[in-house]
């Protein structure tokens, strides 16, 4: 919608985040896109996605300056998804948000161009061939990201915990211990359904080496909780202008001729 549009445009000046790079690497495969239904082709190889997470390995959250993350231990093998796409298993190291100044737009993915008000992405590299996430950054079949969509509607019982941790890490840098979160509660309760491609981070490094694994199955959330996301703040507490995190969406990429495949028929 235009006013989307406009935040957009406000965002590309305003924050040097979303001011896309002159060079991209590779720059054939870039996230996030729109999913055609209609192009999507169903393949009936792809397994149910089989997450581990252990709420034990919940370290701390905090405020990057593009969103909130919330970091888990990933020295071993403990928090996990497998299964779907996926030839290897991928460790869990963060998961984080992305939304608008408006309950109106707010995620990266579109479905048939529907936007919805904010996304999760769940963070995972690949364990089984490297040792480091910074490693498997660089690698094509090095990250696995579940991109599940919030609407606004009832509230959401799971992730009142995390939105109470938020005015803690208003600015920019700012972070608080974290423990015992188990991210399992922020998945739909189908995780079968699922659209699935080759992309990159929609952050920088913005680096091609991302299986994605989108849920058809939104999770609700309420204006009320959105609203605490709304009350970040780009900027660190000695800056004089103070920025609210809003729209901290990348645009969309062009599709390139890739084939999005779907778990389901
Ligand atoms: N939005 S995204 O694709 O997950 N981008 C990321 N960039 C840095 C590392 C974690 N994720
Ligand atoms: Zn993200």
């Amino acid at each position: 919608c235009c006013r989307m549009k406009e935040a957009a445009e406000h965002n590309m000046k305003m924050h040097p985040m979303w001011q896309e790079p002159l060079a991209i690497p590779g720059g054939d495969r870039q996230s996030p896109i729109d999913i055609v239904i209609r192009k999507s082709v169903y393949d009936s190889e792809l397994k149910p996605l089989v997450t581990d997470y252990d709420p034990q390995t919940c370290q701390q959250i905090w405020n990057n300056g593009y969103s909130f993350l919330v970091e888990y231990d990933d020295t071993t093998d403990k928090s996990t998804v497998k299964g779907g796409p996926l030839q290897d298993k991928y460790r869990l190291c963060q998961f984080h948000f992305h939304w608008g100044e408006s309950n109106a737009w707010g995620s990266e993915h579109t479905v048939d161009r529907k936007l919805f008000s904010a996304e999760l992405h769940l963070v995972h590299w690949n364990s089984d061939k490297y040792s480091l996430f910074e490693e498997a950054v660089m690698e094509e079949n090095g990250l696995a990201v579940i991109g599940v969509f919030l609407k606004v509607g009832k509230r959401h019982e799971g992730l009142q915990k995390l939105v109470d941790a938020l005015p803690a890490i208003r600015h920019k840098n700012s972070v608080v211990d974290f423990n015992r979160f188990d991210p399992a509660c922020l998945l739909p309760s189908n995780t079968d359904d699922y659209w699935t491609y080759h992309g990159s981070l929609t952050t920088p490094p913005l680096t091609e080496s991302v299986t994605w694994m989108v849920m058809k199955q939104h999770i609700e959330v309420s204006h009320d909780q959105l609203a605490v996301f709304r009350s970040l703040l780009f900027t660190a507490a000695d800056e004089e202008v103070q920025k609210g995190m809003v729209n901290n969406f990348r645009v969309q990429q062009s599709q390139c001729g890739r084939t999005v495949r779907s778990s389901f028929s």
